[in-house]
């Protein structure tokens, strides 16, 4: 579906990715881990278009995509999210889910928040595609709320749901359980599952918590400073001596 082959990324004289190849298959979990710096945001950048590696191919659904502008790739469904939240606080719930159908819109943003005649059909079916993202991420209830009103795990939520109303064929997550709470990282686990059965997609993240990771991840791919160190399932990964050794620093 997506992959990255011999992906060679430097910033300056700091190589953020070693060589490294990577798949995502279609329909399944991949879990991006390693240590700080290990170049994890770096691949996901990588994947989405948002960086252009030194060297190495990105191919995505069989074809090149290296050098295709990012909104593009985003057009063609490969959909991230980023770390935190990329929202507008002082626009409603609904709103800023409507942002997200900005791709899939033929008279561009302004417009559907104008109500010219000739764009009220198109206006209408966007909405009605916002309000059932809505209505899935069960936030019925705040979706005329500001987002900035809004505490943590909510607001992931909605940029969840903005991530939704562009599309994705892929969905690729930077860390986006990262400062919630054990309850809000079991209510957004359980909306990724819930995305992934509705809409079968795979899901590229990267996560911290490896309580999650095991539970959510059908493989888990490890970076440590920059190079793939291992690749498999969360069993397999978890028993590897080259991790257990990135992770805890302890000899081989
Ligand atoms: N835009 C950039 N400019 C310069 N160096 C960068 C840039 N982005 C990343 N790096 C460097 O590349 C390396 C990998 O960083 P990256 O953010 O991909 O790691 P990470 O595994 O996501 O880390 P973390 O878990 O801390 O988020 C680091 O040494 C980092 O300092």
């Amino acid at each position: 579906m997506l992959s990255a082959e011999g992906v060679t990324l430097r910033f300056g004289g700091v190589t953020a990715l070693s060589d490294v190849s990577i798949q995502v298959r279609a329909d399944e979990m991949l879990a991006i881990i390693g240590p700080n710096g290990a170049g994890k945001s770096s691949l996901l950048n990588v994947l989405s278009g948002f960086y252009r590696p030194q060297e190495g191919r990105i191919t995505y659904q069989g074809l090149d995509i290296l050098g295709r502008p990012v909104h593009q790739i985003a057009s063609d469904g490969v959909v991230r999210t980023f770390q935190g939240t990329h929202l507008f606080p002082h626009m409603t719930v609904l709103d800023n889910i409507l942002i997200g159908r900005h791709a899939r819109m033929r008279g561009g943003l302004a417009q559907a928040f104008v109500y010219f005649p000739w764009t009220r059909n198109e206006e209408a079916r966007h909405r009605e595609i916002a309000e059932n993202i809505v209505e899935f991420l069960e936030i019925e209830n705040i979706r005329h709320q500001p987002v900035g009103a809004l505490g943590y795990g909510l607001r992931k939520r909605v940029d969840l749901g903005r991530a939704l109303a562009m599309e994705p064929r892929v969905l690729v997550m930077d860390e986006p359980m990262a400062g919630m709470n054990t309850e809000e990282k079991e209510d957004l686990a359980r909306f990724i599952i819930d995305v992934r059965e509705a809409r079968r997609i795979p899901v590229v993240l990267v996560e911290h918590d490896m309580g999650v990771v095991m539970d959510l991840a059908d493989r888990v791919a490890v970076l440590d400073f920059g190079r793939k160190i291992a690749d498999g399932t969360p069993a397999q990964v978890q028993a590897d001596p080259a991790v257990i050794q990135a992770y805890l620093g302890a000899p081989a």
